[in-house]
């Protein structure tokens, strides 16, 4: 039978339980609002651990924009349904005060990786990303964490967030799952308005193309500007950024030189969708 806990001494309690018993605990953090990209995060826990926890928790420390932190959807009943339908053990959903008593004060900063990109744009966003994650690690006290590669610069800020803390936990990156157009599920494409919807899939059909077209010619900034003035005939109000970096630093790179990645942060219909592709 699932639980839904909300204190960390309940959850402490029972994963100690399963430790005894010698049993591999997964977590897949979240923040609620569940469709087939978080699905496939529980699946592959299914599949690598004994026991699977699921954070849902709206960290108010990781949003710039308080428009967004309210706007954020929130949806516990239809989650939990969900995940109880898939098998998970256990969801943690504290409230803030549990994860910030009055007394936190301890922030972790990821230097480098964290500061391009969603970094610039969403200043103090990777603060609270790294800090929080950190706090659900030491929570759940799990041997393995899930997340997904739609969120590529987060990935890498955990990732080496583990190595430099010697966090006794393994952090498995997983596929972006899409919707059949392309368009990478997000909780937020739920805000998107009907035309807005049928113009968003044009941000992995013009990722893909720049992808190739840098390939082929190799002429990165032509096939960047190209790519951005597409973005913008396509529907998408603003483009915060669209850039090749080196797949685990994120540095800038002039030429396809080694494994890079193709990352967007633009803007349709109000609403802000990021998405990256390996090049
Ligand atoms: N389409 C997807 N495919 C694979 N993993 C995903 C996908 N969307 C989100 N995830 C992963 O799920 C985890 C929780 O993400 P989160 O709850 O922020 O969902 P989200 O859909 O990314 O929401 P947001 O609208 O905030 O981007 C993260 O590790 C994230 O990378
Ligand atoms: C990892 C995470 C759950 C931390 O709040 C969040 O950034 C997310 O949902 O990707
Ligand atoms: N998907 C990363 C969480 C956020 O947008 O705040």
């Amino acid at each position: 039978m699932m639980q839904i806990l909300r204190t960390v001494a309940e959850l402490r309690t029972r994963v100690r339980g399963w430790k005894a018993d010698g049993k591999q605990v997964g977590v897949v953090p979240t923040m609620g609002a569940l469709h087939e990209g978080h699905m496939s995060l529980v699946r592959a826990a299914q599949r690598g651990c004994d026991r699977v926890i699921v954070t849902i928790f709206v960290n108010p420390m990781q949003f710039n924009n308080p428009d967004d932190l309210t706007k954020y959807p929130r949806t516990e009943d239809s989650d939990a349904a969900l995940l109880a339908r898939e098998g998970v053990d256990i969801i943690f959903a504290p409230t803030p005060d549990e994860v910030y008593p009055k007394s936190f004060a301890t922030s972790i900063t990821v230097a480098g990786i964290s500061e391009p990109l969603e970094g610039t744009m969403r200043p103090g966003h990777f603060e609270g990303v790294a800090t929080v994650v950190a706090k659900l690690f030491g929570m759940t006290q799990a041997d393995r964490a899930y997340f997904g590669q739609k969120d590529w610069q987060q990935l890498q800020v955990v990732k080496r967030m583990v190595a430099d803390l010697n966090i006794p936990i393994e952090v498995v990156g997983c596929d972006t799952i899409r919707e059949q157009d392309g368009l990478a599920m997000s909780s937020r494409n739920v805000r998107l308005d009907p035309l807005s919807r049928a113009q968003a899939p044009a941000l992995h059909r013009i990722l893909t193309r720049a992808a190739t077209a840098i390939r082929d010619s190799g002429d990165v900034a032509t096939v960047l500007e190209t790519a951005r003035a597409d973005l913008r005939a396509a529907g998408f109000t603003e483009v915060e950024y669209l850039d090749l970096r080196s797949a685990a630093l994120l540095e800038p790179m002039a030429r396809l030189d080694a494994p890079a990645r193709l990352l967007v942060a633009a803007w349709i219909g109000g609403v802000r969708l990021i998405d990256n592709i390996p090049v």
